[in-house]
């Protein structure tokens, strides 16, 4: 028998103890399990009868919180009783993933430590049989190859040295694989992982998370970690294995719904929300901006979303005032416009607070100018949130001496000739807890008639209560909209800042949408910005963690609007400035702007630029049609170089778009995607092919997405991949303007291990730059 033979024999008969004391603690863990269930349920049973017994009884009172805080500990210790069975599992599968063989300082004989997705102890409690990727020992392993190693504790650092680093594929129970890794994660298990088809769910990455990857997961000292990296380097992955690394570092202080992901649309949230369970930790709060905006401002508008806008971008070049709203989108994302809205706010402070009458059954109470008088006899010296507060208490107490005369109105009379028997017994009773029958001024029917009716006036005015708690006579879209209604009218703020060029043709675009209650995704952001500085910020506090992925695709209005938002909270931003779809302001084209947000100090930057998602040909292709792509590193996976298809008719592109599919099927291909330029092109693709082929279309409310073929819009299938890529139209029809290389750029970095470009006419110019050699062209 061979060495290796030996040791894998070795490895397999300790791979089998460990399922052997996996299996016995799972076995106790069933039985307490069931031990705990029934006395939950026991507990629970005793417990209302007790309840229902002896309900009179001061003394149940006084047990009762006792005995729902002994239940709740009883239930939380079976959840996580539970919790422990599902990791024990999983980790029966494959148990651990990972060895090495570490000496620290002067220890004869090296410390064996095997690594799996989380720890087991021994029966003995004491010894780690598998210790936990996110412990701190376990560093050594992602980032030092055998030779000299150290690694920090809560104690300090240890140095020592480094015997054996191994890798294992271990499905079952039974080795599958092993490698012993001379440098960094052995290439051959990422081969094999890399090589694996598509999944509509993202996979955990921690058997083969690589050095630079290691070092975004572990970071725990920036305010800001920026991840720049090429398309499929993983900074999705990196971002939700390093949302597991700090659940368990912070375990004592830190839950997964202090975490909150930023992800592009839904069917991307679907797509990840795996990962984290997976790894046996609850999934973060996942939300898209657009969530965001439409819970806070939705009611008030019809929102456009980031999709809209982006169809408009893509589609109307055609337009008069094309350029005119481009450049309304730019300057409105813009630093500079959100310092135009703080002038405006400073204005505000002295006059053009609009506000709204506020007004019960068709008459006004309180008048707008009335509001707006009140409102300027405050200090100006006081922010404006404290002043509304100063204004709407003025105004309950303005309400209450109104709701005193509207009692005497015949509408009250009206109702209370509706009322029934228990409203009258009720007054009466009240009438007696108020010691008033002995009022000799009051006759006792009077009486009850003013205390019914100030119940009737009570009642109807609840409504206009809340509205002035919540400011709702704030008339903030009438502000916003007079800002770019009449700004000669408003000239204090306009000094010393720069209007855009088209300021007149910008003001038209967004006016006409807000006259109709419509509000523009570029108007969004800024309108919700003005409302938290005239209302009030309403932060997030409890929020520790942000991450933004795909985050080229905020704006600094936006980065530094979610900055506020989340006062408490440190972020992580992940993005590849080369997919860069949507049109932003210049300042947040690269990533200058966001490195200030929180000052050097507190900012670390990390550029990842070896990609793993596509094969070393695909990478090729693709980095040559972007500048700077030559820095792109591809990872060593061989494939076929990507087929150009070029054809002078529709029906000739359908028909080579089928053969791609047909193909790309043949060769076991699960998943494939038809991606087009935008939503339209997607439909005219969809009812093209689907009498010809089980195929679906991907829409913007698209939830998830399952293996099969699939037709999408670019900029949905952001973020996602998928086995092969068919290009539905490269055409320079198509993709003609400078602006769409990103788009195109997106779209070809989709496929994993094939990826077919089909073309109606001439080459675009992007498809132009890439060196014939790096495709196989069909004409
Ligand atoms: N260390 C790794 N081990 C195994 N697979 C990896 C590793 N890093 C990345 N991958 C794989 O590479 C693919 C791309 O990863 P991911 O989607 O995280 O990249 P990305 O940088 O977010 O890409 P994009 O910018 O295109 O959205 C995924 O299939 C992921 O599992």
């Amino acid at each position: 028998m061979s060495a290796e033979f030996e040791s894998r024999d070795e490895e397999q008969k300790r791979v089998d103890e460990v399922v052997g004391e996996i299996d016995k603690q799972a076995a106790d863990l069933a039985g307490e399990l069931g031990q705990k269930k029934t006395d939950i349920v026991e507990f629970r049973k005793n417990f209302w009868e007790e309840v229902s017994l002896n309900f009179e009884d001061a003394g149940t009172y006084a047990s009762l919180k006792q005995q729902t805080e002994i239940l709740s500990e009883n239930e939380r210790t079976y959840q996580l009783s539970q919790k422990k069975l599902h990791t024990l599992t999983r980790l029966k599968q494959s148990p651990y993933f990972g060895r090495i063989d570490f000496r620290d300082g002067d220890a004869r004989q090296p410390e064996v430590i095997y690594l799996g997705i989380a720890s087991l102890l021994a029966a003995n409690g004491l010894d780690f049989l598998v210790y936990d990727w996110r412990a701190p020992v376990s560093n050594l392993y992602y980032d030092y190859s055998p030779g000299p190693a150290r690694y920090d504790t809560p104690s300090g650092v240890i140095e020592g040295d480094m015997t054996l680093k191994r890798q294992y594929v271990i499905r079952n129970g039974r080795i599958e694989s092993m490698f012993d890794a001379s440098l960094t994660i052995g290439d051959e298990l990422l081969q094999e992982v890399l090589g694996q088809q598509a999944n509509s769910q993202m996979r955990s990455i921690v058997a083969t998370i690589q050095k630079e990857q290691n070092l975004i997961i572990r970071d725990v000292t920036s305010q800001l970690l920026i991840v720049q990296g090429a398309a499929g380097s993983g900074k999705t992955s990196a971002a939700l294995q390093r949302a597991a690394y700090l659940l368990y570092r912070f375990r004592e202080h830190l839950r997964a719904d202090q975490i909150v992901l930023f992800s592009p649309n839904h069917m991307f949230n679907s797509y990840v929300a795996t990962v984290l369970p997976e790894l046996g930790e609850d999934n973060m709060a996942q939300t898209t901006f657009q969530e965001y905006l439409a819970h806070r401002i939705g009611s008030l508008f019809q929102l456009e979303d980031p999709f809209q806008q982006m169809e408009y971008i893509l589609s109307g070049m055609s337009e008069s005032d094309y350029a005119q709203r481009i450049e309304g989108i730019q300057w409105k994302a813009s630093k500079e416009f959100m310092l135009f809205l703080e002038h405006y706010v400073d204005y505000l402070g002295h006059e053009g607070m609009l506000f709204q009458d506020i007004i019960f059954r068709d008459e006004i109470l309180l008048s707008a100018q009335t509001i707006e008088d009140q409102f300027y006899t405050y200090a100006s010296s006081l922010r404006l949130p404290n002043r509304l507060g100063l204004l709407s208490e003025w105004l309950l107490k303005e309400l209450k001496k109104q709701a005193i005369q509207e009692r005497e109105k015949p509408w009250v009379e009206d109702e209370m000739e509706l009322l029934d028997r228990e409203e009258y017994n009720w007054a009466y009773q009240e009438l007696q807890k108020q010691e008033r029958l002995a009022d000799p001024a009051f006759s006792d029917s009077r009486s009850e008639r003013d205390i019914l009716a100030a119940r009737i006036v009570d009642v109807h005015f609840r409504p206009l209560q809340q509205d002035i708690q919540q400011f709702a006579y704030v008339d903030i879209p009438g502000i916003y909209l007079q800002l770019f209604a009449s700004l000669e009218n408003l000239p204090i703020f306009n000094e010393g800042l720069g209007l855009p060029q088209h300021w007149q043709a910008i003001c038209k675009h967004t006016v006409g949408p807000l006259d109709q209650a419509k509000l523009l995704y570029e108007d969004a952001t800024p309108f919700l910005y003005l409302t938290e500085c005239i209302e009030g910020f309403q932060t997030n506090n409890t929020i520790r963690h942000v991450f933004i992925d795909e985050a080229q695709d905020f704006s600094t209005f936006q980065f530094m609007f979610i900055k506020r938002l989340f006062p408490r909270s440190r972020m992580t931003v992940l993005g590849d400035w080369n997919q860069r779809i949507f049109i932003h302001d210049q300042a947040s084209e690269d990533t200058e702007l966001l490195q200030s947000l929180y000052g050097d100090d507190n900012t670390q930057s990390v550029r990842l630029t070896r990609s793993y998602r596509s094969t070393q040909p695909i990478i090729e292709f693709t980095r040559a049609s972007i500048p700077g792509g030559q820095t792109i590193e591809a990872f060593d996976r061989q494939g076929n170089k990507p087929t150009v298809k070029q054809v002078r008719s529709t029906d000739g592109l359908i028909a080579q778009v089928l053969s791609s599919i047909l193909e790309l099927q043949n060769k076991g291909h699960r998943t494939i995607a038809i991606i087009c330029k935008t939503a339209n092109e997607s439909i005219e693709a969809h009812r093209a092919l689907q009498a010809k082929l089980p195929i679906r279309l991907v829409e913007k409310e698209t939830a998830a997405f399952a293996a099969g073929i699939i037709v999408i819009p670019a900029y949905l299938a952001k973020g996602i991949e998928f086995d092969a890529v068919v290009i539905y139209d490269a055409s320079q029809h198509k993709y003609g303007q400078e602006s769409e290389r990103k788009l195109f750029y997106t779209a070809c970095t989709r496929a994993m291990h094939d990826l077919h470009v089909c073309l109606n006419g001439d080459f675009n110019p992007f498809l132009s730059d890439v060196p014939p050699h790096l495709y196989h062209l069909i004409q």
